[in-house]
C-alpha cells in the first residue's frame, strides 16, 4: 500500500445492515465525495458470479466485434460498439441502456450473433436491474450525508426519473507496452450522478488527486467503486466532486470492466436546490439542461479523452 493511500484510509461504504448501513460516518463519505469524488462500496448484493458470466460472454462479443469482417463503427448499424482508436487505440466497448436492458442487449447481440441467445440479455438485465437499485440507495445514503432529511426530500422529487446505462468495455494491451505501462482510457469525469465500476483483478483504475497526484485504486474482491459524476457536482454546488480519473494498462492481458451510468433524465433542469447551496454561499452553476451538457461534452471530446477541459465548470460555471 502506498503511502498516500495509507494516509487516506480509502473510504468504504458497507451496505451488509438492510435498514441503516453500518458503513462510515457520513461524515467520512462526505469528505470521500468532497476531496476525491469516489468510494468502494462492499455487501452491495450484486452476486459474484454474474461479474464471471457477463464477462465470459463479453469476451465472445469482442472477440466478433473486432472480426474486420463485420466492418463495425460509426456508421454500422451496431451503434452501441465503439471499436478501438475511438477514445484511445486499446479500449472498446459496448453499451446496453436501461430500463429495458434485455431488450437493449438482444439488439446488438442478435446483429453480432443472430438471433436465439438470450442468456447474454438475461444477465444483463438482473445486472442493470440491480445497479439500478444499488445506485438509488447509494444516492439515498448521500444525501443523508449532505444534510438531515435530505434522503426525503430529495430522492424522488429530484431523483426520481433517473436513468442508467452500462458500458461494458474490454481493453487491449500494446503488445509492446513502454516504460510498463500505457493509457487505456484517458484522464475524464463522467457524465453521470454517480458511475458504479467492478474493474477486474488486473486493476489499472486511477484517481487524481486535487493537487494532481495518481492513485492507483486497486480491485478489491466483493467490492465495488463508485464515482460522483459531473451532474451531481452540479447539483451539489460543488460540495461534492465530480473524480477525475483514467486507466493504464500494466500488463499483457485484456482488461474487462463494467461501469454503470446513473443519470438525470436528459430534460432536467440542473439547478441546486436552496439547501444544497446554503445560505450566504454563492451559487456556482447557472441553471442548464442536462442532454444540453451532454451533447455539449459530446462534441468536444470527439476521439480524446485526455483533452478534455470541457467539464461541467466549463460548460455552466459561474464567476464567482
Ligand atoms: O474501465 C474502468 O475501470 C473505468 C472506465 C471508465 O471510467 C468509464 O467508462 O467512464
Ligand atoms: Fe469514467
Amino acid at each position: 500500500m502506498s503511502e498516500l493511500e495509507d494516509s487516506l484510509k480509502l473510504p468504504v461504504l458497507d451496505l451488509s445492515q438492510p435498514h441503516e448501513p453500518s458503513f462510515l460516518p457520513s461524515s467520512s463519505l462526505l469528505k470521500a465525495c468532497q476531496e476525491w469524488g469516489f468510494f468502494y462500496v462492499t455487501n452491495h448484493g450484486i452476486p459474484q458470479n454474474l461479474f464471471t458470466k457477463i464477462r465470459e460472454f463479453s469476451d465472445h462479443v469482442f472477440r466478433l466485434c473486432s472480426d474486420t469482417k463485420l466492418k463495425l463503427g460509426p456508421s454500422s448499424c451496431l451503434k452501441t460498439y465503439t471499436p478501438r482508436f475511438i477514445a484511445s487505440p486499446y479500449f472498446e466497448s459496448l453499451r446496453v441502456s436501461g430500463p429495458d436492458f434485455f431488450a437493449s442487449s438482444k439488439a446488438s447481440i442478435d446483429e453480432l450473433f443472430g438471433q436465439g441467445k438470450p442468456e447474454f440479455s438475461e444477465m444483463l438485465q438482473e445486472y442493470g436491474t440491480g445497479m439500478m437499485k444499488l445506485s438509488k440507495r447509494i444516492i439515498q445514503i448521500i444525501l443523508k450525508s449532505l444534510g438531515d432529511g435530505y434522503e426525503k426530500k430529495f430522492s424522488d422529487s429530484e431523483f426520481g426519473n433517473c436513468h442508467g446505462y452500462m458500458r461494458i468495455s474490454n481493453y487491449r494491451p500494446p503488445d509492446d507496452i513502454e516504460e510498463n505501462e500505457a493509457e487505456g482510457l484517458g484522464m475524464h469525469t463522467d457524465m453521470s450522478c454517480i458511475t458504479i465500476v467492478f474493474q477486474d483483478e488486473l486493476g489499472g483504475l486511477q484517481m487524481r488527486s486535487k493537487d494532481g497526484k495518481w492513485l492507483d485504486i486497486h480491485p478489491c474482491e466483493n467490492s465495488l467503486v463508485v464515482n460522483i459524476g459531473d451532474l451531481m457536482q452540479a447539483w451539489s454546488n460543488g460540495r461534492l466532486r465530480s473524480s477525475e480519473h483514467r486507466v493504464v494498462l500494466r500488463r499483457f492481458r485484456n482488461r474487462f470492466s463494467l461501469a454503470f451510468f446513473w443519470c438525470f433524465e436528459d430534460q432536467k433542469v440542473i439547478v441546486a436546490p436552496d439547501e444544497i447551496v446554503g445560505t450566504g454561499n454563492p451559487r456556482i452553476y447557472s441553471p442548464f439542461v442536462c442532454l444540453k451538457y451532454i451533447k455539449f461534452r459530446e462534441s468536444n471530446e470527439v476521439g480524446n479523452f485526455e483533452k478534455i477541459g470541457y467539464t461541467v465548470k466549463d460548460f455552466a460555471g459561474l464567476k464567482v
